[in-house]
């Protein structure tokens, strides 16, 4: 028989909210926090840069890889990658989530503690003013993050001009290999490499570069579901055609390799890390486009170039490189 005394279902919606609610820091920009209708928040600017992304238990993770504090985090940090694609600052979040009859006041906290965490890590001037509770068969966590700009023009996904260098901020294929060790047959090699695990259950994208590069990008988006994918998207958005090249990509595939030979030398399948580069997603890298006449902004690592106008093409080494990323509906 299962033990409920313990559960957000056992405590009820007020209490099980009253102690996570608590863990939350405030901020002087949020006038009315958590506890009201809804919340009121002070902006620098007639703006607002809204965005909002889904995470389904059993879909996007797994409870026996993610704790509550990861999740939590991992919430956070995607959203605000979003934000900083926009060359937005963080301003506040709201967190709506579904938490099934067995999930614990525990970890309903630990997941509290860990959206705090990635604000206190990576926009500390940002507060989650409120949400909702609800339960359900699965964990759903739904978080909305809202920015602003400032006097700066949002970046776009549209406004790559040919000549520009692409450049990325952030990891690349670290979440892809993580989630790969979690899901090895050799469970000791998670903790072998548990720096690439840590990157996929807590990603720690460059927001505050993000925002820097903000003023001079001409366009931006976040790496979340791959390289290949989301370069894609940025060269369609932009009607242009962009190349990349192995060479400059290799070092974020080398510091893979160990992690790919220890899964080799224990399954016989062959992998390339680079694979990992290319087509896995999560990172929550970002990743944007330079005036070739600009110096690159701090954080920023040329990986190839825009080379003319198109449909939007993307060229790896001189051959198409095919869009293959994650796809959250059909995945
Ligand atoms: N249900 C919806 N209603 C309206 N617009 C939506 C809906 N779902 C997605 N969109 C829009 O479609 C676009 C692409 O969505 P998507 O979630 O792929 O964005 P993304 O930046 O690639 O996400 P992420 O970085 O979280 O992977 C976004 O502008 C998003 O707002
Ligand atoms: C258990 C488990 N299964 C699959 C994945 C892979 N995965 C989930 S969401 C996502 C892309 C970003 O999503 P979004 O576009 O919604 O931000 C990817 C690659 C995982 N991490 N854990
Ligand atoms: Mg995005």
């Amino acid at each position: 028989m299962e033990n409920f005394d313990d559960t957000v279902f056992a405590l009820g919606e007020v209490e099980a909210l009253k102690r996570a609610v608590a863990i939350f820091k405030t901020v002087p920009s949020t006038l009315v926090g958590s506890g009201d209708d809804a919340a009121v928040v002070a902006l620098n600017d007639h703006r607002m840069v809204v965005t909002t992304d889904t995470m389904v238990e059993n879909h996007d993770f797994r409870t026996d890889f993610s704790t509550g504090f990861d999740l939590g985090f991992k919430a956070v940090a995607s959203n605000l990658a979003d934000l900083a694609a926009m060359g937005a600052t963080p301003v506040a979040l709201t967190v709506a989530m579904v938490v099934t009859k067995t999930t614990t006041q525990m970890w309903l906290e630990d997941f509290a503690r860990g959206l705090q965490a990635g604000l206190d890590q990576l926009a500390p001037t940002a507060e989650i003013v409120g949400g909702d509770l609800a339960s359900g068969e699965q964990i759903v966590i739904a978080v909305a993050a809202h920015g602003q700009l400032g006097d700066r023009q949002p970046v776009l996904r549209s406004g790559a001009k040919s000549g520009d260098i692409v450049a990325v901020a952030g990891t690349l294929g670290r979440a892809a290999c993580g989630l790969d060790l979690l899901l090895h047959k050799d469970q000791s090699l998670a903790k072998a490499y548990d720096e690439w695990v840590a990157v996929q259950l807590r990603p720690n994208p460059p927001i505050q570069l993000g925002v820097e590069a903000g003023a001079l990008a001409t366009a931006m988006l976040d790496v979340s579901d791959s390289l290949a994918l989301d370069v894609n998207r940025l060269a369609k958005a932009s009607g242009v055609t962009i190349e990349l090249s192995t060479g400059k990509l290799s070092g974020y595939a080398a510091v893979l390799e160990l992690a790919a030979q220890s899964m080799t030398s224990r399954d016989g399948m062959e992998r390339d890390p680079m694979d990992w580069v290319l087509f896995g997603g999560e990172d929550h890298s970002l990743l944007a486009t330079f005036p070739e006449s600009a110096a690159l902004p701090r954080g920023f690592k040329a990986i190839g170039k825009v080379v003319g106008e198109s449909a939007g093409l993307v060229l790896l080494d001189g051959q198409e490189l095919s869009p293959k990323g994650w796809d959250s509906v059909s995945s």
